[in-house]
């Protein structure tokens, strides 16, 4: 499997001299499903930022697709067409007045005619559940809105890596699944998702690898159906088991499932139980499982 990304080394320091990354080394396969996770302040946005060029480092490295990160003009412009970024704060993201103008941005600055453009942002909409919105102000929409306006944003780039600070943040269940399922899709056709995550139990059952950081260091990478044997490296990132790994446990521990097939949600450890397992009041774990 080859590799989009790769960091190696990599050192990076804010302008207040306050440390983002120590000697980060980190490979991410191509076309693969990519969770970041780590405490506050562990360096995963300062990451996503170096896998596009919006940073760079002060020692080490980063390659994409094989080759040494190019911080000239033309290079930056390039990556940029193929890596699209979606921020945390939509607020930083959107700068124009309506939708439609902020997701035509993008490929009207890679020079398409107009019938591209207008064709890419109407697929980026209704990719995004947007459609119905595209001539409103940007300023009227909620805080979820103005998110898949980013996406669609850079889904009209039609990058081949998508990098994503924390995209569940603020957005409702139902956005939340829509997004998951959205970007399934792009994985489905080859496109590199790389997010960062604070939502274990969402990151092992999305992502195929799984990538942790603690103060500027990547202290763990694996799939994510190693998960359950790197619990060292979980430790070091301060990052809880998955409750799905958790409630599995219990249950092969009191001979109510067996410990294979790997079971990677709740809810998959809940269809996994046979209908007739006694999760009454008598059973040792119903008290846990009742609400
Ligand atoms: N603009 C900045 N100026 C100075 N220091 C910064 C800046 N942005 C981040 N840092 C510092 O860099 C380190 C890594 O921050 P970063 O935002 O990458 O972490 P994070 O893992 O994304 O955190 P969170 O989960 O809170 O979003 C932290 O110590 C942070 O204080």
């Amino acid at each position: 499997m080859s590799v989009m990304f790769e960091l190696q080394q990599v050192d990076y320091r804010y302008p207040d001299g306050r440390s983002g990354l120590q000697a980060c080394s980190m490979s991410l396969r191509r076309a693969g499903r990519h969770a970041i996770l780590g405490p506050n302040g562990s360096g995963k946005t300062t990451l996503l930022q170096h896998l596009n060029g919006l940073l760079r480092p002060a020692a080490g490295a980063v390659h994409v697709d094989g080759a040494l990160m190019d911080y000239r003009r033309r290079g930056l412009q390039v990556v940029r067409q193929q890596v699209g970024m979606v921020f945390q704060n939509p607020d930083r993201q959107l700068f124009s007045a309506h939708v439609y103008e902020d997701v035509s941005f993008g490929p009207l600055n890679l020079g398409l005619d107009e019938a591209t453009v207008r064709q890419r942002v109407a697929q980026a909409l209704e990719a995004v559940d947007m459609t119905a919105h595209a001539d409103r102000p940007v300023h009227e929409l909620s805080f979820g809105q103005k998110k898949r306006v980013c996406i669609a944003g850079v889904l009209a780039m039609q990058p081949r890596a998508l990098l994503l600070d924390e995209p569940m943040a603020g957005l409702d269940m139902p956005m939340q699944t829509e997004l998951a399922a959205l970007l399934d899709r792009l994985h489905a056709q080859d496109v590199t998702v790389v997010l960062s995550s604070h939502d274990m139990d969402f990151a092992y059952r999305w992502a195929d690898d799984i990538h942790l950081m603690a103060a500027g260091r990547c202290v763990g990478s694996f799939a994510a159906t190693a998960l359950p044997q790197n619990t060292d490296a979980l430790a070091a990132a301060a990052q809880p088991l998955p409750t799905a790994v958790r409630l599995h446990t219990a249950l092969v521990g009191r001979g109510l499932l067996p410990a294979h097939p790997l079971l990677r949600s709740v809810e998959d450890v809940l269809a996994a139980l046979p209908p007739s397992t006694p999760l009454t009041v008598a059973s040792p774990i119903a008290g846990k499982l009742a609400p």
